[in-house]
């Protein structure tokens, strides 16, 4: 929804940004590396301690560059396979940082099993979500479905809640509840895009596979 919806006001923002890197000889590989660097710097630094609001502030001044590199390529006319490769591998870093580190914190201070235990289904299952699309593109079908919780959604709620969580301590009571709700609601809403996307791979695999059956190649259907 917000691939769908966002991403074209964020497009017109960050354009004058992305143009002022190209002139500055920046390229949009460097933003990728750059940018995941900075999304893990904050994610292990900040996270695992219970630092939750430097921790997001450091991640949402990078996370953004998954925005930027790739509107840096289509203003340079230079949209690559490798850089396509590059930017999704590289989020599954991001990812695994992010998670990995809030699963680092109630494993270890914030000392809370099953919020340890949500936390790495959030990381595996939105891992696996974004596997089902690419293994399912890889053998020809075109997956048509997005699902409920996408990865900008999955950062959006994790890292809003986060960041005002953050605030508990700065004295705020009662906000760290936003961060355990979140994470709740990222675990369904993948367990749910999962079951979507599956589904959709499944009936697009047989579609596929019945018409190759029934039209044989350099033949007539039988
Ligand atoms: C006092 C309060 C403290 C508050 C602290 C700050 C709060 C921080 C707030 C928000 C930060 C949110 C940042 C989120 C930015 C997300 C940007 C992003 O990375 O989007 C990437 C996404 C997809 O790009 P790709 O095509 O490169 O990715 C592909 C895709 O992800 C596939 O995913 P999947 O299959 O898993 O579903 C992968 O398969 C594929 O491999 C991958 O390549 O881009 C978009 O979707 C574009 C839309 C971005 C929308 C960003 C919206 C930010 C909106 C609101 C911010 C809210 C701010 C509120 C702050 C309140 C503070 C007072
Ligand atoms: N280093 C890069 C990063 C991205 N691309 C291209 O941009 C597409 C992703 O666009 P986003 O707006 O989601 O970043 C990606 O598929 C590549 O075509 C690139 O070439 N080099
Ligand atoms: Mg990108
Ligand atoms: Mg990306």
């Amino acid at each position: 929804m917000l691939n769908k919806y966002a991403r074209a006001f964020f497009t017109r923002v960050l354009t004058p940004f992305a143009a002022l890197l190209i002139r500055l000889g920046v390229s949009p590989d460097a933003v990728t590396l750059t940018g995941t660097a900075g999304v893990c710097a904050g994610a292990l630094v900040f996270y695992p301690r219970g630092e939750f609001f430097w921790g997001t502030v450091v991640i949402t001044l990078f996370v953004f560059s998954d925005l930027v590199d790739g509107n840096m390529a289509r203003q340079l006319g230079r949209s690559s396979r490798w850089g396509a490769f590059l930017d999704s591998t590289l989020d599954r870093v991001a990812d695994g940082a992010i998670f990995g580190g809030l699963t680092l914190w109630y494993a270890g201070r914030g000392d809370d099993n099953v919020l340890c235990a949500v936390t790495i289904f959030c990381l595996a299952s939105g891992q696996v979500v974004s596997y089902t699309k690419a293994r399912g593109e890889s053998i020809g079908l075109p997956v048509n479905v997005n699902g409920l919780v996408e990865r900008a959604e999955r950062l959006v709620i994790s890292l809003v809640a986060c960041g005002f969580s953050g605030l508990h301590k700065f004295g705020v009571p009662h906000i760290d509840i936003l961060l355990p709700i979140a994470l709740w609601i990222v675990a369904v809403g993948s367990a749910v895009t999962l079951v979507q996307r599956v589904v959709t791979v499944r009936r697009e695999a047989a579609e596929a596979d019945a018409g190759e059956r029934t039209v044989p190649q350099g033949g007539e259907a039988r």
